[in-house]
Parts: C-alpha cells; structure tokens; sequence
C-alpha cells in the first residue's frame, strides 16, 4: 500500500477502529432519539425515588435503536444510584418464563441459578427476597418480547412480574416490553387477567428518514474509517440503500463489509462498487439474524418449505415430518412461528375437494434462506 500520499498512520488498513461495526457495539453519540429517551427517564424516575417505575410498552420496526435506548437508559440508570437493578432479558435467547427469570437471576445474584434445576417458585423467591433485602427496586426490559408471545410464554411472565408484590409483599419490579413486529399488537394478546393490571406508557421508535440515516452512519465512518476512505458519494450511496428498509443495520454492516471489499483490492478508498457488492449480503441481515437463533425443528422446517416452496400445508408436513419425526400438532405450531417471524407467507387458498387449507412459501430469496441455514 501505498505510504507515498502520506498517510502516516494507515497500518495496512481503511479501517480506524472496525469495533464500532460490530453488533454489540454501543454509539457514544445517539441522536434523533431525544423524546423517547425523555418518555422512557419519565416512566423510571419514580425508580430513583425508590418507588415502583411505570410500565412501558416500546415498539417500532426493526434497526430503530429500541435496544440501543435502552442500553442507553440503564446505563444512565446506574451511574446515578446503586439503588436500581436494570436487567435486559434477550427474549430472542430467554423464550420461556423459566428462562427470563433465570436471566434475572443472574442479574441479581452474578452467579447462574444451580444447574441442576429449581422450580420456578423458588426462583422468583430468591430474587424476590434478595431485591427486598436490599431495598432496591428491579426494572426488567424483555427486548424482542415477541419471541414470548410466540411461544405462549407472556402472559405467564408477564404476570409473574406485574404480580410481584403480592406474592412478595415489598418487591418493586417494573417492566418494559419491547418489540419489533408490527403484526403484533402485544398487549391485546395477552390474557384478561394480565391486561386488567398491564396499562404500559407507550414509546413508539419510527424508521429513520434518509438523512437521519446519513448523519448517523457519517458518525460511524468518521470513528469507524480512517479519513478520506469513505467519500460524501459513497456515504449518501449507502444512506440510501440503508433506507429501502429503514433498518440502521443493513448501513452499518454496509459499510463494514464495504470496507473489507475495499481492503480486499488492497484499495485505500471505498468505492461504489464495494458498496454495491456488499449489498447483496447486507440487504439480509435481518433474515440472517432472524434464522440465526432458530431451533433445529424450526431450520428443518424451512428447509422442507424450501424444498416445497408454494406447496399446501400438507405436503410440506409429510416433508418436515420425513426430516424430524414430529407430529402434525407441533408442526402447525411451528409454521405459526415461522410466519409471525416474516419467514413466510402462509395463504389460504380452495383446494378442490378439500375446502380450505393453506400454501406455504418463503418470503425471502430461496437461495439466501439456505445458504444461511447450512
Ligand atoms: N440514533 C442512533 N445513533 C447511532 N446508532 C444507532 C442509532 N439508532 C440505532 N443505531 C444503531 O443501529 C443498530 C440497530 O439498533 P438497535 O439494535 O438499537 O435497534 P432495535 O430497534 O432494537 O432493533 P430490533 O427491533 O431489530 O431489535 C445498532 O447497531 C445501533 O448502534
């Protein structure tokens, strides 16, 4: 490469710090998110106070910074009173009851609760008792809480959580639900027993316009890249494609695997062709993250739909059962899950002699869905 232009401290790479493109990776600068964030201190700050804190249900598309906000939240939480336990439940991995509360757990406690398993009772007693103990009130955010509903688990939860203080005279827990599927109106579904006693604030996260979208990925290329590396063009080429869908991630892995094209073609400076290549794997990220966390079962049965695409609902069963063994009960549920997931479009069509019944087929690219299930 060449150190002939004079770039001093280019050590072989476009990149400055390629860590602000990784997942887990918290903005330091987090703009156009103002009331929110001011809707969601509003609802904690009888936490501060040591009193219970409202109850608030976020939602809004996916890649609009609802886990960001609140990362940014607890964060603020905690540097302002050891009084306040914040725990954020990834419901995605955390799917049952048992799960979550084993999450909360280990939030109180640092350590994981016995592996050799206790009841759920027991459980929530120990972190009942532990939060009681020492004053301090417990505010839980389920992030992508929709992953509770399909598996039946919310209400359960839920109502565990918003019930607290009964069971536990002087637990003071409050709850933010978060989620990202629009299909979705979760507090409708939930049971009487825990929409009678679930009344959230509602903070609602929309899609970023294209130049909101431009600002805070410029911010990203300014820590992200080495200066001059990104240009203006190239930058507004990737606002641009990031807003097709709207979701801040498709941009920021854009601009990552942009960049490692560029070093690829031992290139100091992205250009529109990097970007252009990138796309055609960062326009995925959202099947890619959604497969990522499937179970078996559920990757078997979008291989069989695959393998079917379009087929009735009974075919693609005798194909998924040939694949996992399991019944038809297990397989509706399954096919469910799948579609309030966006994997599929289930429709009801007349089938001749045999009145309604569904087809089934991939609401991706068929080769995208199974090169990501290999
Ligand atoms: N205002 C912002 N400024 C800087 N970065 C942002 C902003 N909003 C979101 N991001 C970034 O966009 C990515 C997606 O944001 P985040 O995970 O918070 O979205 P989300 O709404 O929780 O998505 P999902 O519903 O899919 O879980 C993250 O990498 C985050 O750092």
């Amino acid at each position: 490469m060449g150190g002939d232009e004079g770039m001093l401290s280019w050590d072989e790479s476009v990149f400055r710090d390629e860590h602000v493109f990784e997942i887990d990776y918290v903005p330091e600068a987090f703009v156009h998110r103002e009331s929110q964030m001011q809707g969601l201190s509003h609802a904690l700050r009888p936490a501060l106070r040591g009193s219970r804190p409202l109850n608030v249900s976020v939602r809004g598309p996916p890649g609009t910074g609802k886990t960001t906000a609140i990362q940014k939240l607890f964060g603020e939480v905690a540097a302002e009173t050891a009084e306040v336990e914040t725990i954020r439940v990834n419901c995605q991995v955390n799917s049952t009851r048992y799960a979550v509360f084993s999450r909360l757990f280990e939030g109180c406690f640092d350590y994981e609760p016995p592996s050799s398993g206790i009841s759920f009772k027991k459980l929530f007693g120990q972190i009942a008792e532990k939060l009681i103990e020492e004053d301090r009130v417990l505010v839980v955010a389920l992030d992508d809480v929709n992953y509770l509903f399909y598996e039946n688990e919310a209400s359960d939860t839920l109502y565990s959580l918003l019930r607290a203080h009964e069971e536990h005279p002087g637990a003071r827990i409050g709850v933010i639900v978060v989620s990202s599927d629009p299909t979705l109106e979760a507090i409708d579904e939930l049971d009487a027993r825990v929409q009678s006693v679930f009344r959230p604030e509602d903070v609602y996260f929309p899609v970023y316009d294209e130049p909101e979208i431009e600002e805070i990925l410029g911010e990203r290329v300014k820590r992200g890249f080495h200066d001059g590396v990104v240009s203006g063009d190239v930058l507004s080429r990737v606002a641009a494609l990031t807003a097709e869908s709207g979701d801040l991630r498709v941009g920021i892995d854009l601009l990552r695997r942009a960049g490692l094209n560029a070093e690829a073609r031992a290139s100091q400076v992205v250009e529109g062709g990097d970007v252009e290549d990138a796309y055609e794997t960062s326009k995925h990220v959202h099947l890619s993250r959604s497969l990522a966390n499937l179970a078996a079962s559920e990757r078997e049965l979008l291989a069989a739909i695959a393998d079917n695409d379009g087929e009735q609902a009974g075919a693609v069963y005798e194909a998924f059962h040939e694949r996992t063994d399991l019944g038809y009960t297990r397989y509706s549920e399954l096919v469910n899950k799948v579609d309030q997931l966006g994997l599929i479009d289930a429709e009801y069509a007349d089938v001749e002699g045999r009145g309604r019944s569904r087809s089934l087929s991939l609401s991706y690219d068929r080769e995208a869905v199974l090169d990501r299930l290999e």
